[in-house]
């Protein structure tokens, strides 16, 4: 099995650029399925799910490639919309393909799919509303089963803002008969894009990064070519492993609205920020200072993709924090591993409290979800001595060459 090997007690100085966006990639490539033809997506991260989105395209009859400078999507054959139960289970963005195949051809088989385990991740909310839609929802135990003969737009109201199922009902609506209003929809940067890239190819959404989303809909998509967003989580994980490094790092690609929940916690630690075009700076104080309660909330709230990652950083704090985990109900899994590195934290509930001015040991500890993954990187980063970080798989799903992005601030790290 792959681990990275960290050298500890660098500290991070200099500037990288930010690869794309996993979360607004995955569901713009399953929208590409709604116009037949050749879509040209740039800043497509290369990243593992990626691959397997790709993979699960082509496996339905699309042809696909992703190069250095841009991903080309090729749907203009006959798409079977067959998905093997690996690949769906493979990530959680395959349940996108629930609303981009009922556009494409009124049904839908999609084995149960996977994701990070940091929940129980219900799929009921997706479900709901697309049987609002004029959809017949059907769940056996391989997985769901949707089909209609005529997709109708209607009055939607989630009694949470989930991004999936936001974005599942968006796909599904823009080429359905009637207009469609999400009321409660996610405001996530990453839904917006989706919108955006949708707009670019002739929908007609209004309202997105609001609570309320009006989809009127179109009776056909043209190709087009698109940028994606870059990833504002890969960029919230480097700048706060500047913050925990004593280091001074930019990002660039990113804009500041996009993170500025998290911007607004390292300032809140004493970090000096510089907000420049499509650039954040982030400096370290000498010693940074332990923030108010940090709770994790649907954007623009601080993301619970940046949780691992910043309880990593409030050990190296001059006092005790908290965090409080209010989307995920497992996310804490990163605890025991960073207790073999001396971290004092404790659990309860969905509360951690972390004791701050702690000097972490390097150690042989195992990544088990993405964004844990990281977490352990950034503490290999801040420990003293060797770090082994197995589960390099889990990491790979969402950042592109991490070894190569944090080599090139000064750290020392290397894929064995
Ligand atoms: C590929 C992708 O974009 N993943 C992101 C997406 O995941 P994902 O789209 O799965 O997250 P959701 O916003 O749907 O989930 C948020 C909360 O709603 C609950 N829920 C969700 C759907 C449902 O039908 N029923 C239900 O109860 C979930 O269990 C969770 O507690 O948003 C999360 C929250 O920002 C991020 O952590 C993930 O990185
Ligand atoms: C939880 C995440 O991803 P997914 O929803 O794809 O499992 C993440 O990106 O941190």
């Amino acid at each position: 099995m792959a681990s990275f090997q960290i050298c500890g007690g660098c500290c991070l100085d200099g500037e990288v650029s930010i690869q794309g966006s996993k979360n607004a990639a995955l569901p713009i490539l399953s929208a590409c399925l709604l116009a037949p033809g050749v879509t040209k997506l740039y800043n497509c991260p290369r990243i593992a799910d990626v691959y397997n989105m790709l993979k699960i395209l082509e496996n339905m009859g699309c042809r696909t490639s992703l190069g250095r400078e841009c991903a080309v999507i090729d749907t203009s054959s006959a798409i079977t919309g067959k998905i093997s139960q690996e690949d769906s289970r493979a990530m959680r963005s395959s349940l996108t393909l629930l609303g981009a195949l009922l556009g494409r051809l009124g049904r839908v088989s999609l084995p149960w799919p996977g994701g990070c385990s940091i929940g129980k991740r219900p799929v009921d909310l997706h479900l709901d509303a697309l049987a609002r839609m004029n959809i017949s929802v059907k769940t056996t135990e391989a997985g769901l089963e949707c089909q209609s003969a005529q997709i109708r737009g209607t009055h939607i109201k989630f009694p949470y803002p989930s991004v999936g199922a936001t974005e599942n009902v968006i796909l599904a609506s823009v080429l359905a008969q009637g207009t469609t209003v999400i009321e409660n929809a996610a405001k996530e940067p990453e839904v917006v894009d989706l919108c955006h890239f949708l707009n670019e190819m002739g929908a007609s959404i209004h309202g997105m990064g609001t609570g309320c989303i009006t989809v009127y809909p179109v009776k056909r998509l043209k190709n087009v070519s698109y940028r994606i967003m870059s990833d504002r989580i890969v960029a919230g994980t480097y700048l706060t492993a500047a913050a925990a490094t004593g280091g001074n790092v930019t990002v660039a690609g990113v804009r500041e609205r996009d993170i500025c929940s998290v911007l607004d916690v390292l300032a809140d630690m004493g970090c000096g920020i510089i907000v420049r075009p499509s650039r954040v700076q982030v400096i370290a104080p000498q010693a940074m200072l332990a923030p108010d309660t940090i709770h994790t909330r649907p954007f623009p709230g601080f993301p619970t993709d940046m949780q691992s990652q910043m309880m990593v950083c409030l050990t190296a704090a001059m006092g005790d924090s908290e965090i409080r985990e209010d989307i995920f109900e497992d996310r804490f899994k990163i605890v025991p591993q960073l207790k073999k590195m001396g971290a004092k934290i404790q659990i309860h509930k969905n509360k951690a409290f972390i004791q701050g001015r702690q000097t972490l040991c390097g150690a042989d500890v195992e990544a088990q979800d993405l964004r844990g993954g990281a977490a352990l990187v950034i503490a290999g980063l801040m420990a003293q001595g060797e770090t082994q970080v197995a589960g390099t798989s889990f990491i790979e799903r969402g950042y592109e060459d991490i070894c190569k992005d944090l080599g090139q601030l000064g750290a020392r790290i290397s894929r064995i």
